[in-house]
């Protein structure tokens, strides 16, 4: 099949070159320039592993080209696939410029029969009112189709080859038959549904795994005050199959491109119903206030950060991607330079988009690890990358001024810790506190 994919982010880049690999003809459309001539080139604009492959393996087979030629992109398309992006209004709604500017480019090219796909995150009805915009352009014949991406940022090729489910929404049946046909290679899992319940089916997923978070999140608070240990919790929670395993890792609280507008913009969604959606409201509360225990456990050591230089270790939201979108190292930075303190920071990859947001004198960007741990009074951890955990303890001692260590993704083990003198504060292990606070607090009924 021929297949057009206009916006080349995460999900238009990866979901087209996917595409392509399975034998379908994938033009991939930009309306930047330089990024689409990177991408002829061969380079990537986007860290993501596999993808760099991939790319080259089918542009050289002649399934994957990238242009800015929007119209011709279409025109030569059965199967039209838009993924430009949804970021949020101020008010926390999703803006929909970009989607209803490229429907517009779209409908203007289409001149045959074509299945028009939204893979963008968007508010219920959405997808009925690029239709009727399609519908005031052309005479043309087309059906529309939800059809919303659920990969993950630093496992987005493996998510999108083996994914759980595609949910499908449409009311064509031809529509569906096609989409079947491009997606059958990849699950036989395929759900299909009205075009409104698809949409919300992703807002719903991204908001049900946020309020997981923050409610271990909450559990991990609740654990440093009772003296139990949250990943113990949480593995004796995960082995009930009706909860599950994942999204149970306590830490510092949600980031990333998603999970902060997709909340917020569900809660929008609700409240132009007039559904006042209290719990997603806490879940948003809870995972903006987790971000500041990084704060409190500095200050509960060293009293006054001001005049301290305090090392920062990882700048991605997450590891495995240079994504620095609404990662909480911008919120704890600029919290410790509110208090006087001066930043060094280091990332294996993101440091360079980071920069680009946050360029401040009293913040100092590192190119190695130890750079930024070297003469600090202290070393906050923010991001679990793999390299950090390889690095030694012993080592980290040495080059600190002060061996105080706040780890926001408890990537280090009692065993690490066991000869070291740190002060140590990870995420709801009190039981791993070391040198900060007594091992049992006492219980009063
Ligand atoms: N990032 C993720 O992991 C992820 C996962 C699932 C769903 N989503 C959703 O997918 C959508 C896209 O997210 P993203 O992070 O891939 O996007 P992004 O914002 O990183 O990139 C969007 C791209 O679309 C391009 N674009 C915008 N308007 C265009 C137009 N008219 N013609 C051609 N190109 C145009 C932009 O130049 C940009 O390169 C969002 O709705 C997001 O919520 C994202
Ligand atoms: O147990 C966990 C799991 C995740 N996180 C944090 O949650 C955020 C999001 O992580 P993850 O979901 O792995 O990354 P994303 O790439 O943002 O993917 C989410 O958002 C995408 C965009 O909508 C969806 O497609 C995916 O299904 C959904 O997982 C990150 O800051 C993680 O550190 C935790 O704190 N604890």
């Amino acid at each position: 099949m021929n297949i057009a994919v206009i916006g080349t982010g995460y999900v238009g880049l990866v979901s087209g070159v996917c595409f392509s690999d399975l034998g379908n003809h994938v033009t991939c459309v930009d309306k930047l320039k330089e990024k689409v001539e990177m991408l002829q080139q061969g380079e990537v604009p986007i860290y993501e592993p596999g993808l760099k492959e991939l790319i080259e393996k089918n542009s050289s087979a002649g399934r994957l080209k990238f242009t800015t030629d929007l119209p011709s992109a279409v025109k030569d398309a059965d199967i039209v696939i838009m993924a430009v992006g949804t970021p949020s209004l101020p008010n926390g709604e999703a803006d929909l410029s970009y989607i209803m500017e490229a429907a517009k480019e779209v409908a203007a090219a289409v001149n045959s029969y074509k299945v028009i796909v939204t893979k963008s995150t968007v508010p219920v009805g959405t997808n009925e009112k690029i239709g009727n915009l399609i519908r005031s352009y052309t005479t043309e014949s087309f059906d529309i189709a939800s059809v919303p991406e659920f990969l993950r940022e630093g496992s987005a090729i493996r998510d999108t080859l083996n994914p759980d489910r595609i949910v499908i929404g449409t009311e064509s049946q031809l529509a569906q038959d096609m989409l079947v046909k491009l997606h059958g290679p990849l699950t036989d899992n395929i759900i299909f549904t009205d075009v409104r319940s698809a949409e919300m089916i992703k807002y719903a997923s991204n908001a049900f795994l946020a309020t997981k978070i923050s409610f271990i999140n909450e559990i991990a608070n609740i654990c440093e005050k009772v003296g139990a240990d949250v990943t113990r919790v949480a593995e004796g929670m995960g082995y009930d199959k009706r909860i599950g395993s994942s999204f149970l890792k306590a830490g510092i609280g949600y980031g990333g491109s998603c999970f902060p507008k997709d909340t917020q913009a569900l809660i929008q969604i609700a409240g132009h119903v007039d559904y006042d959606f209290k719990l997603l409201k806490s879940v948003v509360d809870v995972n903006n206030d987790q971000r500041y225990n990084v704060i409190r456990k500095l200050e509960s050591i060293l009293e006054d950060l001001s005049g301290k230089t305090i090392a920062i270790w990882g700048l991605a939201f997450k590891p495995e991607t240079d994504d620095v979108r609404d990662a909480p190292a911008f919120e704890i930075i600029t919290s410790l330079l509110q208090r006087g303190a001066k930043v060094k920071a280091y990332d294996p990859i993101a440091t360079a988009n980071f920069k680009k947001i946050f360029d401040h004198p009293d913040v100092k960007y590192c190119k190695v690890a130890e750079e930024a741990a070297h003469d600090a009074d202290a070393l906050c951890v923010l991001t679990e990358w793999r390299e950090f955990q390889e690095i030694s303890l012993h080592d980290i001692q040495s080059w600190l001024k002060t061996p105080i260590l706040i780890d926001g993704r408890n990537i280090f083990t009692e065993q690490e810790l066991a000869d070291t003198e740190f002060a140590y504060y990870s995420v709801g292990r009190p039981s791993m506190n070391k040198g900060v606070r007594e091992q049992s607090p006492i219980l009063s009924f």
